[in-house]
């Protein structure tokens, strides 16, 4: 019963020891993770098996919570009150004032021709009361199709999250990863009508990760673009399908941070992101999720003139998330983290509206 697994979640956390729990875009499972010390363990080359929550910055260190207790049990939805809409928040003036500002820089900078496209972000902190284990709850009732996580280490913090961006999924040697861009309010009964910028900025994504990839894997296949909804937004979506062979590691570094979430060419946007935003965005913007899993998978095989026979078979598999539409905890103090994609089209006041609407993903189930 989820019960169960929260109660053992919250008993971990009065034990002020490591774990995650979460559940995975359109699945009814939730899963947990509980460590059973408070060492803080680093991945080295991602041939370990655990749980990933990888920062930004990729000279930093990623952090692996290690399989000791796994427990799992379904979800069932529950009619919960609906937090404070995006118009009841206030717009700070200074936040508005700054973002908008570096927004205009970037543009700028663009017209200079230093880069093509970057992800500008800012974070904003709110008072919350509420326990984190309720407000999990509260954003597994909210968003069916995100990947929803609670997260902790007592070395490191507490994060929470709804992310909609796959950075990879691996099953054996298959690869799926997504080009994810380009943002438009959810509004009920109307499809999203996509502009030139929206469309050149997710290209740019796709072009980038078809050129990241091209050298690490075989039969690179991509779909249509298409519309994805994300709670309360529209994005414009391309998966990426291929082959790979025991590289997983070269991948993940060819792919993070792409320009879905940093710019393109990656160096000078990361550059002008360090000097301009003035804060660490930490894990926001880094990834996280279940690496070199064992997955059990029964078959049924066909024979001619035999009875069916049915087999199992064990798979490895690793799907990993942007942490995106996130919040880390601190005391009664939850810091939200929101961005956006720049391109020489975006307008400055539009670029922070489309930061507020991201941020009321979360806000809505924090405040109440
Ligand atoms: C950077 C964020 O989102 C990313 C940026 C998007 C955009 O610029 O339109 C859309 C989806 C994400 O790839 C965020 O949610 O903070």
């Amino acid at each position: 019963m989820l019960k169960d697994v929260l109660n053992r979640v919250e008993g971990q956390l009065s034990l002020e020891l490591p774990f995650v729990i979460y559940r995975k875009p359109n699945a009814q499972e939730v899963h947990a993770i509980l460590q059973k010390d408070a060492e803080l363990h680093h991945v080295r080359d991602f041939s370990e098996k655990g749980f990933v929550f990888a920062p930004f910055n990729v000279e930093s260190p990623t952090i692996l919570l290690p399989l000791h207790e796994q427990l799992k049990a379904d979800f069932v939805k529950e009619k919960l009150p609906k937090g404070l809409s995006v118009n009841e928040q206030k717009e700070a003036g200074e936040e508005k004032a700054h973002h908008v500002q570096i927004v205009r820089q970037g543009i700028l900078e663009i017209g200079k021709g230093t880069f093509d496209k970057v992800v500008l972000s800012r974070k904003q902190e709110v008072a919350c009361a509420n326990s984190p284990l309720a407000i999990f709850q509260r954003l597994l009732n909210t968003y069916d199709r995100a990947f929803c996580y609670l997260w902790y280490h007592p070395k490191v913090g507490m994060w929470l999250g709804a992310t909609p961006e796959i950075l990879l999924r691996t099953s054996n040697n298959s690869l799926t990863t997504m080009s994810l861009a380009g943002t438009k309010a959810f509004i009920e009964g109307e499809q999203p009508v996509w502009g030139q910028k929206e469309l050149e900025e997710q290209r740019m994504v796709t072009e980038y990760i078809n050129k990241a990839l091209q050298d690490k894997v075989t039969g690179i296949r991509q779909s249509e673009v298409e519309s994805s909804k994300a709670g309360n937004l529209w994005h414009l979506r391309t998966k990426i399908t291929a082959v790979f062979q025991n590289n997983l590691s070269s991948i993940i570094r060819a792919l993070h941070p792409t320009p879905a979430v940093c710019g393109m060419p990656l160096l000078p946007a990361k550059n002008f992101i360090g000097e301009f935003e003035q804060y660490d965005r930490e894990y926001y913007t880094g990834f996280l999720g279940e690496l070199n899993f064992k997955q059990e998978v029964s078959r049924v095989r066909s024979q001619r003139n035999q009875e069916n026979k049915s087999y199992k078979t064990i798979k490895t598999a690793t799907e990993l998330f942007v942490n995106l539409r996130c919040m880390k905890f601190t005391d009664a103090k939850a810091t939200v983290f929101v961005g956006g994609g720049i391109t020489k089209d975006s307008d400055p006041l539009k670029e922070w509206q489309e930061t507020v609407a991201k941020s009321n993903t979360i806000l809505q189930v924090i405040i109440d």
